[in-house]
């Protein structure tokens, strides 16, 4: 499994813990910035991840802002990207299961890091069940095929 990372200042903290966790686990990753918590501009970190994810060179991607609300509505702008927020493990692995969701993002300034690190594990844990949720995915990209003309 390989595993893009992405935070912009306010989630730098949390990325660097995902980061180590995932070491400890022997998962792949590659960590796209930022670099410090020196202020930056969650979208630009976004859309780099966004854009691995689209081109297939990594399997899904974690994000990390101060709330991951910003980071994540920057990352769903990338057509075929389904970025999930979650604060909840049961949420975070429903993502998976349910909605297929490519990018799990977390917010530094919500969750305990303890928590984050459970749900970013319930996140890649799960299973896309498919089924009937392939076909609400589906709509999904109709919907974003339908606007993006
Ligand atoms: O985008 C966000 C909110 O949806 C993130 O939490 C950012 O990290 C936050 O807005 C950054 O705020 P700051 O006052 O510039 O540190």
């Amino acid at each position: 499994m390989k595993i893009a990372l992405g935070c912009d200042h306010g989630g730098y903290n949390l990325k660097q813990a995902i980061l180590e966790h995932l070491e400890k686990k022997g998962i792949e990753y590659k960590d796209f910035g930022c670099y410090s918590i020196e202020s930056c501009d969650y979208p630009d970190f976004a859309e780099k991840v966004a854009e691995a994810i689209v081109r297939g060179e990594y399997d899904c991607g974690i994000l990390v802002c101060g709330t991951g609300i910003g980071i994540s509505i920057a990352a769903n702008k990338v057509p075929g990207i389904r970025a999930a927020h979650c604060t909840d493990t049961f949420s975070a692995k429903a993502a998976k299961q349910h909605n297929n969701a490519n990018i799990l993002a977390l917010g530094e300034r919500i969750t305990g890091v303890g928590l984050a690190l459970d749900i970013v594990d319930a996140y890649l844990e799960a299973e896309f069940e498919g089924g009937r949720h392939q076909r609400r995915i589906d709509k999904i990209a109709e919907i974003e095929k339908k606007y993006s003309k």
